[in-house]
């Protein structure tokens, strides 16, 4: 049985990607049975024995066929989905990185999980609506993905 399938139902471990390429993020349009039709990052279950900058990657090239580098972590959200026809729970791993090759535009590899994939600038007016919960929580808390200037001295 799929594990987010149990019964009781357990909360499971996400790995999502903010995959930066000057002032954008990558985003596509979900299709799922929760959080459909929302703009989400891409990324998806933990693997057992896997590190978090394994299953990052993995996923990115498994959504999108892009090699990412520069992996790391940013932070951890805790999510809770009533929208489905079962309630989901994840505690989502946020993660950011580069294109390997910056020239290289995603593929949509999995065309029955999202619609494709787009560069969006990550400011109100340039985000996609609607955003997926976690994200558009993210984005209401006033959180940047972007590494911070180096402080001038
Ligand atoms: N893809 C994605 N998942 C997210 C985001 N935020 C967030 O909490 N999640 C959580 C909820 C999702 O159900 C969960 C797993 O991602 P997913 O739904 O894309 O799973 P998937 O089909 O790609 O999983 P897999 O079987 O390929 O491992 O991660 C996000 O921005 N993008
Ligand atoms: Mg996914």
């Amino acid at each position: 049985m799929e594990q987010g399938g149990r019964d009781p139902p357990v909360p499971r471990v996400a790995v999502v990607v903010f995959l930066l390429k000057g002032n954008t993020v990558l985003l596509g349009r979900r299709r799922n049975s929760h959080g459909d039709s929302t703009y989400a990052l891409p990324g998806g279950h933990l693997e057992f024995g896997e590190s978090f900058e394994e299953c990052a990657g993995r996923e990115v090239e498994e959504e999108t066929g892009m090699k990412i580098e520069g992996t790391e972590l940013l932070t951890v959200t805790n999510n809770v989905f009533r929208d489905g026809e079962k309630p989901l729970h994840y505690v989502t791993v946020f993660m950011r990185a580069r294109p390997e090759d910056e020239g290289e535009e995603p593929r949509n590899m999995e065309p029955g999980k999202c619609d494709g994939w787009g560069w969006y600038e990550w400011k109100e007016e340039g985000l996609p609506t609607p955003l997926f919960g976690p994200l558009e929580r993210m984005v209401a808390s006033g959180f940047n993905p972007f590494p911070t200037q180096p402080q001038q001295h």
